[in-house]
């Protein structure tokens, strides 16, 4: 249930509030393809009755009772420039209206700069809200995360580049809009990348944990990621891709096609672990959503708490020796989620697990442009890949190949 609210409700009009003798229930309608909708059903009472007030009122103590985890205040971004320019229509036209429903107060900043949000979250007091919502891309989420993350840490006196520090687990969670380019990030958390989803997503107080793996070179931090590591063609992709920001969505395609025709290898050695995975398997034909049995398990470590920042403790599934695979590779991909998006529904990895603590790891080695094209081609159509297995974080040691590193 959403909301419930007295009177008729026809084509978003309201009655006005004399019509006490019927009430309407807004509710989550699930569609096709993980698509969820407004459902909307009123009821009538007998006039004078007061009936339908005496419903309204326990249907929302019901709610107040068991909806604790639904967000009340919120504290959105959104980036006008990310994706299609479309941020700002998406947010007020399909997003608002549900927040206003569901009687969650907002407070909105629309971004005029990169790490505007990122400023914003490291300096304000956050203790009023309880959730970020992130407005456009996989870029903005991150931005969002990299602030959250590097602000836990600090109001606890921890540090960020020790590389053996235990990272501190924030209060607030984030929710993503997608009103990106790929919006890989929801598309592989909800299923599907539809802005009113998302929203009831968030309205009803779903929450999904997600692995977070950082990356490191000569002891110093580079970034976290929840999605894809990549060294060789996607890392090449999304670095060219950056280039052609004024082409919109589309340069992502421009630059894998030029990505693609170079062919560019790349020599080193990768050294990994092989996780323990009794409960979870990249060939299982499992689909991690949110209220996954293995990610459920995974995060009962995370201890509630009603601190600002909670002691995570990560499970170890770390085993046995570690292993090394040298040569030249066109693609080292780490890969903590699916990383599904529009154009590869299934993901490079259709049944990684978003947060048991592991990653899969997919190789391609040297190879010719058209058996490279077949490997990209499987991800779109979901045919299974080459050669998979889940890992734990895993350390790179780049060589000079070709003139590029
Ligand atoms: N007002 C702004 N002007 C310029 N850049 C901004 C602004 N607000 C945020 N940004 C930056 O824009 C970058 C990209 O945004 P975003 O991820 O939303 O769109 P995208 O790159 O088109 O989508 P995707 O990441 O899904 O491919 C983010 O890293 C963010 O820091």
């Amino acid at each position: 249930m959403v909301a419930v609210r007295l009177g008729a409700t026809r084509d978003g009009e309201e009655d006005p509030p004399e019509a006490e003798s019927c009430f309407t229930v807004f509710f989550v309608q699930r569609e096709k393809q993980e698509c969820w909708r407004l459902g909307m059903l009123e009821f009538t009472a007998p006039p004078k009755s007061q009936l339908a007030v005496r419903w309204v009122n326990a249907l929302q103590s019901w709610i107040h009772h068991h909806g604790v985890t639904r967000p009340k205040s919120l504290l959105v971004f959104i980036n006008p420039v990310g994706g299609r320019g479309r941020a700002v229509e998406i947010y007020q036209g399909q997003v608002a209206p549900l927040f206003t429903l569901a009687g969650i107060h907002v407070q909105v900043l629309e971004t005029c700069h990169a790490n505007e949000a990122r400023d914003y979250i490291l300096q304000q007091d956050l203790s009023d809200f309880d959730g970020l919502v992130s407005v456009g891309g996989d870029g903005t989420f991150n931005e969002l995360m990299h602030a959250l993350i590097n602000r836990t840490q600090q109001k606890a006196g921890g540090s960020e580049n020790d590389i053996d520090a235990e990272l501190l687990s924030p209060r607030l969670r984030i929710g993503i809009i997608p009103a990106g380019s790929t919006d890989c990030i929801c598309f592989a958390t909800v299923g599907t990348n539809d802005p009113i989803t998302s929203a009831l997503h968030i309205v009803i107080g779903d929450s999904q944990p997600m692995d977070v793996c950082s990356i490191w070179h000569n002891g110093k931090l580079l970034r976290y990621s929840v999605s894809l590591v990549g060294y060789g063609f996607y890392g090449d992709v999304v670095s060219t891709s950056e280039k052609y920001r004024w082409m919109g969505p589309m340069r992502y395609t421009y630059a894998g096609a030029k990505a693609l025709l170079r062919n560019c290898s790349y020599e080193g050695t990768v050294e990994f672990q092989v996780a323990r995975t009794e409960e979870a398997n990249p060939r299982d034909q499992t689909r991690c959503r949110s209220g996954c049995v293995v990610c459920s398990e995974s995060s009962k470590q995370l201890p509630a708490g009603t601190e600002e920042e909670n002691l995570s403790e990560p499970e170890q599934h770390i085993d046995g020796e570690w292993q090394q695979v040298q040569g030249r590779f066109l693609a080292v991909n780490l890969t903590s989620m699916s990383s599904a998006c529009p154009k590869s529904p299934e993901g490079l990895s259709p049944c990684a697990h978003l947060a048991d603590g592991t990653a899969d790891l997919i190789l391609v080695h040297e190879c010719s442009a058209l058996s490279f094209l077949r490997h990209l081609t499987r991800h779109t159509n979901g045919s299974d890949q080459v050669w998979r297995k889940p890992l734990p974080p895993l350390p790179l040691s780049p060589h000079r190949a070709g003139g590029r590193t």
